[in-house]
């Protein structure tokens, strides 16, 4: 029952793998876990994908780009798997298996009838044949096909994790990744989740666009800044955030438009302002107030964020590690978990966290 679990988020630093012993049931043991950040080059080619799927959006031939970028992600996860292994003492044959998530390079939720239709890159193929063991992946295609919004998927771990760490229910779990994303486990472990809206995305694009840098560390800018309310309404009018979930993003269903002329401080300030606010609505939408806050994902190191996390909830906001918990590798172990269960023949998604008819599993497997 060892996996390791592989996961490249739409911030493009690079691919966080986690070992995991489970059966897709209880969580057994944690084992070695790291990042393997992407090269200048390897990040540039993974941009070219992403900006050519959002030309393409399933309209004729694939962008050739893609065939680069799955030969990068072979390389880079296949190292990664291969590090983790060291740590452990192990060699991936030895392992059950490998999670792999992919990269997400094009997400459109379902809307107005219209179907929802997800991509992620990755060829499960040769990364198994590169390792040497079985491969788990493509998570996301059976729940979307099913009419469901292919994500969050994480939430059935953020459960297992909560029970391991012995956790009072009901209880809120915070992704704050490139887009931000809850969980809510009631009383009873009854799963609600759903995308909340930006979460670090927008920060990082608009602080590269000012400074260069790739984020506004420990929120320190923000802090120096004031929320620009009118840009700050303008984002609020998304009807996105006032629908009830199931919902879904893709990381570039927003734009920097509304802060385009403010200064480098406001518009940090006002762009995180949006991301707690947000959070703070998705809170207010959830079935019952949850006790707690856990943050996890890179967005938990913001301070300034988490600040206004709390604020703006009025609850008490953990970070991951306060728990025991690895929050910078949950996403990791979770694709090891999930593929755990596609191989106990267990569901990861149901009504209430992508909103499918009834629970269920999906991911495709190469031995
Ligand atoms: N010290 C810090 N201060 C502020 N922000 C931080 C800090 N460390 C990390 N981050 C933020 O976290 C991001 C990386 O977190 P994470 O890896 O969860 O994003 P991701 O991979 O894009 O996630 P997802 O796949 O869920 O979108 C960085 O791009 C940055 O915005
Ligand atoms: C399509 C896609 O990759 N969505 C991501 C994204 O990043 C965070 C949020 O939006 C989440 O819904 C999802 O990833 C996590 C791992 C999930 O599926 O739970």
């Amino acid at each position: 029952m060892k996996w390791v679990g592989l996961m490249s988020g739409t911030s493009l630093d690079g691919v966080d793998a986690a070992l995991l012993e489970s059966d897709g049931e209880t969580l057994i043991r944690f084992g070695p876990g790291l990042e393997r950040p992407y090269t200048v080059d390897e990040r540039k080619v993974l941009q070219a994908a992403v900006d050519a799927a959002l030309q393409w959006r399933w309209q004729g031939e694939a962008p050739g780009v893609f065939a680069d970028a799955e030969a990068v992600l072979t390389t880079t996860h296949a190292e990664a798997v291969e590090a983790v292994c060291a740590k452990a003492g192990l060699a991936p044959s030895e392992l059950d298996g490998v999670g792999f998530h992919g990269q997400t390079v094009l997400h459109q939720a379902p809307r107005d009838g219209v179907a929802g239709r997800t991509l992620q890159i990755g060829d499960g193929q040769a990364l198994s044949r590169r390792l040497g063991c079985r491969v788990v992946f493509d998570f996301r295609s059976a729940d979307v096909a099913a009419g469901g919004q292919g994500a969050p998927l994480v939430p059935v771990y953020h459960r297992a994790l909560a029970e391991w760490s012995g956790l009072e229910r009901p209880l809120g779990v915070i992704n704050i990744g490139g887009v931000a994303n809850i969980t809510h486990i009631a009383a009873d472990g009854t799963l609600t989740a759903f995308d909340t809206g930006p979460g670090n995305g927008l920060i990082d694009a608009f602080i590269e666009a000012h400074t260069g840098e790739d984020m506004d560390k420990d929120g320190e800018i923000a802090a120096r800044g004031r929320i620009h309310e009118a840009a700050f309404a303008e984002f609020l009018s998304n009807p996105y955030f006032a629908a009830p979930g199931p919902k879904s993003l893709d990381r570039w269903d927003f734009s920097l438009d509304a802060v385009r002329n403010l200064s480098l401080e406001d518009g940090a300030a006002t762009l995180t302002g949006l991301t707690a606010k947000t959070i703070a609505l998705g809170v207010a939408a959830l079935p019952d107030a949850p006790e707690r806050l856990v943050l996890c994902g890179g967005g938990r190191r913001n301070k300034t964020l988490a600040e206004l996390v709390s604020a703006a909830t009025g609850l008490k906001v953990y970070c991951a590690e306060a728990l025991g918990w690895r929050g910078d590798l949950v996403e990791a172990e979770a694709f090891a978990f999930l593929a755990a269960r596609v191989m106990a023949g267990l569901p990861y998604t149901w009504p209430g966290t992508t909103g499918v008819a009834t629970p269920m599993g999906g991911g495709r497997v190469v031995e």
